[in-house]
C-alpha cells in the first residue's frame, strides 16, 4: 500500500500554507493547531479541491497533484457527513463502488459488511435523518472506505457530535480506522482526538509545521506556546550551562539534566508551589511573584503569576483560600529542579 509524501504549498492574500506532510500506509497522522492554522487548506490540497501553487503531492511514489480530485483515489470524511439523504445508509455506502463500476449486488453486500463492521447492521436499511449523530458518522467513514481508497482523510471526523457520543465515537473510530491499509490524514483542534486517533501528531501554526512526533514526545516536549498550552505546560526558552538555564534577563532555573547551549526548559503547572513567604531550607528554585489571575482548572485552581517570568501555577481551593490568593498578591513560587526538563531547543 501506498505512502503519502506532500508538499503543500498554496499562497492566499495574507496567508501562506507551506507543510510538509508525510504519512506511511497504515499511518494516521493528525493535523493539528489553532485556528487559522491552514489545517483545512492542507486537506482540500490533498483532496484537489484547492490547487497547489508550489509543491507535489505523491501517493505511492506517483505524482497525484496534477490528477483531478475524482481521479486520486481519495476517501474523504466531512465534518458534516455529507451523506446523501435520500438514499438508506447501506445505498450511501454502495454509491462509490456502483459509480465504479461494481455491480449492484456486490457493491451491496460489500455495504452490508462493512456496516456491520461498525456496528450498524440493523441500520442499514435507514435514512441518515434516521441514524443518530455517532451513527450518521460511521456511515460517512464506511462510505469513505467502500472505494478502498489509497489515502483517507478525516476533516474533524468528531466535532458535529455532542460531547457524550463524541467519547464513544472516539474510542470506536481508532478500531475503525485500522481497516484501512492505506496512510490516513485527520484535521483536528481537539487535542484529544489528535492524541487518541492518530500514530503521530504534525501541529501547524500559521500555515508551517512547527513541531511533529508522537503524543508522548509532543506532550512532554512542547516547542512553541500554542503546543505548551494545549497540553498544559510552563515553557521557557534559554541558554543552558549544565543544570542552570538562564530563561529570562538574569532569571536561571536549575533543571533536572545538565545540557548546554539554546534549550526549551518545561515544567506542569502543579510542580509550582506557592507560600506567603521564602520557604526556609527552600528547593533551588525560589522567586518571588504577584497573582496576575486565579481561573478554575478541574478541581484545582490555576494561578497566573507574574515576576521574572510569567508561570501558571495549579493549587487546591483550600491552599489558595489560606494564602489569600487574588490578583495582585504578593507570593513566593518555588519549582524542585528534579521537575523542570530541559531539552535541546
Ligand atoms: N477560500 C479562501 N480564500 C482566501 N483565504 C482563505 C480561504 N479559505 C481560508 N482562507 C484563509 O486561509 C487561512 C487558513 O485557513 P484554514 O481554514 O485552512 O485554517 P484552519 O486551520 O482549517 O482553521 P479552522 O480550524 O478555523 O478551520 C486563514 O487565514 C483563512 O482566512
Amino acid at each position: 500500500m501506498s505512502a503519502l509524501d506532500a508538499h503543500l504549498v498554496v499562497r492566499r492574500d495574507g496567508f501562506t500554507l507551506d507543510a510538509e506532510l508525510r504519512a506511511a500506509a497504515g499511518e494516521v497522522v493528525a493535523l493539528l493547531g489553532p485556528n487559522g492554522a491552514g489545517k483545512t487548506t492542507a486537506l482540500r490540497a490533498l483532496a484537489g479541491l484547492v490547487a497547489l501553487d508550489d509543491g507535489h503531492i505523491e501517493l505511492g511514489g506517483e505524482r497525484i497533484d496534477g490528477i483531478a480530485p475524482e481521479h486520486r483515489h481519495i476517501g474523504v470524511v466531512f465534518q458534516d457527513y455529507l451523506l446523501f439523504p435520500h438514499l438508506s445508509a447501506l445505498e450511501n455506502v454502495a454509491f462509490g463502488p456502483r459509480c465504479r463500476g461494481v455491480p449492484r449486488s456486490r457493491a451491496r453486500a460489500q455495504a452490508a459488511e462493512l456496516l456491520a463492521r461498525v456496528g450498524l447492521a440493523g441500520q442499514a436499511g435507514r435514512k441518515p435523518r434516521q441514524l443518530s449523530g455517532g451513527q450518521a458518522q460511521r456511515v460517512a467513514l464506511v462510505r469513505a472506505l467502500a472505494t478502498g481508497p489509497r489515502l483517507l482523510l478525516l476533516d474533524e471526523p468528531l466535532a458535529a457530535l455532542d460531547a457524550r457520543t463524541r467519547l464513544d465515537t472516539r474510542a470506536h473510530l481508532r478500531g475503525h480506522l485500522a481497516g484501512h491499509a492505506g496512510p490516513t490524514v485527520l484535521v483536528t483542534h481537539d487535542p484529544l482526538d489528535a492524541m487518541m486517533l492518530a500514530d503521530r501528531l504534525v501541529i501547524l501554526e500559521h500555515g508551517r509545521v512547527v513541531q511533529t512526533g508522537d503524543a508522548a514526545t509532543i506532550t512532554s516536549r512542547p516547542r512553541t506556546d500554542y503546543v505548551a498550552r494545549l497540553v498544559g505546560l510552563n515553557l521557557y526558552r534559554g541558554r543552558a550551562d549544565g543544570d542552570l538555564v538562564r530563561v529570562a534577563g538574569d532569571f536561571t532555573l536549575t533543571t533536572a539534566g545538565p545540557q548546554h547551549g539554546d534549550v526549551f526548559v518545561a515544567f506542569p503547572p502543579a510542580a509550582v508551589a506557592l507560600y506567603a513567604a521564602r520557604p526556609e531550607g527552600s528547593p533551588r528554585n525560589t522567586w518571588p511573584a504577584t497573582v496576575a489571575a486565579v481561573l478554575r482548572h478541574g478541581d484545582a485552581l490555576r494561578i497566573e503569576l507574574t515576576g521574572p517570568i510569567t508561570v501558571a501555577a495549579d493549587v487546591t481551593p483550600a491552599a489558595a483560600v489560606q494564602l489569600g490568593l487574588e490578583p495582585g498578591r504578593p507570593v513566593w513560587a518555588s519549582l524542585k529542579a528534579t521537575e523542570a526538563t530541559s531539552y535541546p531547543a
